[in-house]
């Protein structure tokens, strides 16, 4: 479903990307940890094609994302960490802005019912979103990205900045849209998130992804242990 090979992002002579390998099939939630300046973001911008690859391929069902641009783009949502929507607009009406620009047929209705499913309190849905919390902001990118019937989630530390209980909101959509077989790409700095809502969790460092594991094989503690080694070596 989204596919990185040999995948390399250079400014100058620095590598921001080093001959990334990765697969993150249906179904899959796949955590890429790391510290500042790990890669993390360079990765998903790749898959977005907001930036072009030095060397290498990002596929998203298989079709280049710089060679098919439009087809890629209809595949997937994208919630980065601050999701910017129109603050004079109510939740539901940023939502029908946005699928019309994506050209998603939905109507009013169906849309609201998407924002309620997506844990928007219903008192919301007809507020303007600078009344929103972060974690309203981000309910609002979940159901855009159902709207669309998106396949593909591509998340840029979605989680940071919200507290536990909007965390763990934000998680339980995540599962429902991995019941969906959605395929989820996430950086992210949370290890417990990432532990307790991936299925995959990769390990970057300077441009390279060092290590993957499936998370039903490894321990919280494990992990956390793993990670520390590897930013400290
Ligand atoms: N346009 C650019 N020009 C030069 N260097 C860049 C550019 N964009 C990113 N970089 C560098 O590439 C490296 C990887 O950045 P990236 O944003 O992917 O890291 P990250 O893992 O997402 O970090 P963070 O956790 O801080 O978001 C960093 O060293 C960054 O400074």
């Amino acid at each position: 479903m989204l596919e990185a090979i040999d995948l390399t992002k250079k400014y100058g002579g620095f590598t921001a990307l080093d001959s990334l390998n990765l697969t993150v099939d249906e179904g899959d939630i796949f955590c890429l940890l790391g510290a500042n300046g790990a890669g993390k973001s360079t990765t998903i911008n790749l898959f977005l094609n907001f930036i072009e690859p030095t060397s290498g391929r990002a596929l998203i069902n298989g079709l280049d994302v710089t060679e098919h641009a439009r087809k890629t783009k209809q595949w997937l949502s994208y919630i980065p960490e601050n999701l910017q929507l129109y603050k004079n607009l109510t939740g539901l009406e940023n939502l029908e802005f946005f699928c019309g620009l994506g050209g998603v047929g939905q109507d009013r209705d169906a849309l609201e019912s998407l924002l309620l499913k997506s844990g928007l309190q219903k008192d919301f849905v007809h507020q303007r979103v600078d009344r929103y919390s972060k974690g309203m902001r981000q309910k609002v990118g979940i159901a855009l990205a159902r709207a669309k019937g998106a396949k593909v989630l591509l998340l840029d530390e979605p989680t940071s900045g919200l507290d536990p209980k909007a965390s763990n909101e934000f998680s339980e959509l995540l599962l429902e849209m991995k019941d969906q077989k959605v395929a989820t790409l996430m950086a992210t700095h949370d290890l417990f998130r990432a532990k307790d809502t991936g299925t995959h969790i990769g390990i970057m460092k300077e441009g390279t992804l060092l290590e993957t594991m499936e998370t039903s094989e490894i321990s919280f503690n494990d992990l956390e242990s793993k990670y520390l080694r590897h930013m400290h070596a």
